[in-house]
C-alpha cells in the first residue's frame, strides 16, 4: 500500500495495518463489496451455522481473528462507570427535563437505562420512582442503580396498566370484584401481554373462574394449559433471579411531577433485529391499544401543571403519531410541548385508512415539529424511535 494509493485506510493506526491490508486486498477480490454496502469490520471464523446465528439467542457467533477495530468487548467494561445507551433513548430522558428534588415515575423502567439518566440528570435529589412488571427486571434496574452508585432511585414491581392506586375496601362496593363478571371489551380489547395479566390475576382466584373464561372463548387453550402449570410448579425460576423487590398496590391520582411512559412496542426500530416475531396489521393494533391504556394510567398520575413523555422504539406510526392523535382528542387539559435537544425528524401528518375500514389518525400540520421522530434509515443512523412531550394543563377543563 503506497502512500499514494486511495486507500480508504490512509488514517488508521499502524498495528492495524495487516488487518487491514486483507481487508484493502478484499475491496478488489471481492466483486459485490461495493454492492453489499457493509461495514468491513474484519476477518473470523462462524461458530455457527448461518441458519444458527439468527435461531441461537446467545452465544458467539464469530470468532473474530483480525479485526479492523481493536475496540474492547464493553461487557462488564467499567461497571458503575459507563453504561451504553443509544441516542434517542438518551434524548428521551433529557426531553423529559427532570428537575432536582422532582418525583418523577417511570413506568415501563427495566432494565434502567432512562431510568439512571433521569436520576443523573436530578444529580441523585428527589424521587425517581421505577416500576416493571416483572421480578427479575425490577432486579435488573435495581443493580444497575447499585452498580452507579445511585440513591434517588426506588424500585417496584407492578403492572403498568394497574398503577393508579384503587379504592379502598369501602370503596370498591360498586366495583367488580376479583371473580366478578367483568365488562367483556376490558378483553377483547387487550393484548397479548394484557391476555397474560388477566389470566395470571386469575391464578389468584379459583381455577373455576379461568374454565369459565376458556368456556366463553375469550382465553386460549393454550394460556389455560400454561396456568395449570403454573398452578402445579409454581412461579418457576425465572421468576426469581435474586434479591428482594417490593410490589406495589399503585400510586394516588396526580402524584407525580413528570412520568416517563417509554413502552413496550412492536420494537420495529430495533436494529439488528434478528428474532423478529410475526408482525401483523393485528398484533401492531394490539400493542396500540395496550399503549392507550398505559397513557391513560400515566395521565391520572401526573399533577396539573406536570409533564408525561411518551417513547416507543418503533417506526410504526399507529404506535406513535396514533397515539398523540388519541391523547390530544382524549385529553383536553394536555398539549404538546416543544422538546429540548431536537435532534429527530417530524411526525406523519395525516391518516392511514386500512383495507378493513379501520382508520389511524396520526398528527394535524402544526404538531409535527412538537414530535421527534428518528429514522433508522435517515442519515442520522440511529434506531427507529419516537418521542412526544405533553405539558399537563388544569384537570378540571
Ligand atoms: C421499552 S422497554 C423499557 C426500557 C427502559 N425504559 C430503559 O430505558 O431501559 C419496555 C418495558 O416495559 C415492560 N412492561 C411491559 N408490559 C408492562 C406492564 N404491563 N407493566 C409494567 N411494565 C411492563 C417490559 O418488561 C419492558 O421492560
Amino acid at each position: 500500500m503506497s502512500d499514494t494509493c486511495p486507500s480508504p485506510f490512509n488514517s488508521v493506526h499502524e498495528e492495524c495495518r495487516e488487518t487491514l491490508m486483507i481487508g484493502y486486498i478484499n475491496l478488489f477480490a471481492d466483486p459485490y463489496y461495493v454492492e453489499r454496502k457493509g461495514l468491513y469490520i474484519g476477518q473470523g471464523t462462524t461458530m455457527l451455522s448461518r441458519a444458527g446465528i439468527f435461531r441461537v439467542s446467545e452465544g458467539v457467533a464469530v470468532d473474530m481473528v483480525h479485526r479492523v477495530y481493536k475496540l474492547p468487548s464493553f461487557r462488564d467494561l467499567l461497571e458503575g462507570e459507563i453504561f451504553l445507551q443509544n441516542l434517542p433513548s438518551i434524548i428521551t430522558a433529557h426531553a423529559l427535563d427532570p428537575r432536582e428534588g422532582e418525583r418523577i415515575l417511570d413506568m415501563c423502567a427495566a432494565p434502567g437505562g432512562k431510568t439512571t439518566a433521569i436520576a443523573i440528570l436530578m444529580k441523585d435529589k428527589g424521587e425517581v420512582i421505577a416500576v416493571d412488571r416483572s421480578h427479575n427486571k425490577v432486579f435488573e434496574i435495581q443493580k444497575l442503580a447499585a452498580e452507579m452508585g445511585l440513591k434517588c432511585i426506588t424500585t417496584y414491581k407492578l403492572d403498568a396498566l394497574r398503577s393508579v392506586q384503587r379504592m379502598s375496601e369501602s370503596d370498591r362496593k360498586d366495583t367488580p370484584q376479583c371473580g366478578e363478571q367483568v365488562e367483556s371489551n376490558e378483553i377483547s380489547d387487550s393484548s397479548a401481554a394484557g391476555i397474560e395479566e388477566m389470566s395470571s390475576t386469575a391464578i389468584g382466584g379459583t381455577q373455576a373462574t379461568l374454565e369459565q373464561l376458556r368456556n366463553e372463548n375469550r382465553i386460549s387453550k393454550a394460556e389455560l394449559r400454561k396456568n395449570n402449570r403454573k398452578l402445579k410448579n409454581g412461579p418457576g425460576r425465572n421468576n426469581c433471579l435474586g434479591g428482594r423487590v417490593e410490589k406495589s398496590k399503585g400510586f394516588p391520582p396526580n402524584s407525580f411531577d413528570r412520568v416517563l411512559l417509554d413502552a413496550p412496542c412492536s420494537a420495529l426500530g430495533l436494529r439488528p433485529r434478528l428474532f423478529a416475531g410475526e408482525v401483523t396489521v393485528e398484533s401492531l393494533r394490539t400493542h396500540a391499544t395496550y399503549q392507550r391504556r398505559m397513557f391513560d394510567q400515566a395521565v391520572q398520575l401526573v399533577r396539573p401543571g406536570g409533564v408525561i413523555v411518551y417513547s416507543t422504539c418503533t417506526i410504526n406510526p399507529g404506535e406513535n403519531e396514533a397515539l398523540v392523535r388519541y391523547a390530544l382528542d382524549t385529553y383536553k387539559f394536555l398539549s404538546l410541548a416543544s422538546q429540548f435537544p431536537r435532534v429527530g425528524g417530524p411526525g406523519l401528518v395525516g391518516c392511514y385508512q386500512f383495507s378493513d375500514g379501520y382508520k389511524e389518525e396520526w398528527l394535524r400540520h402544526g404538531e409535527e415539529d412538537l414530535v421527534q421522530r428518528f429514522d433508522p434509515s435517515s442519515s442520522l443512523d440511529t434506531i427507529g424511535f419516537f418521542i412526544a412531550k405533553f405539558s399537563v394543563g388544569s384537570k378540571d377543563v
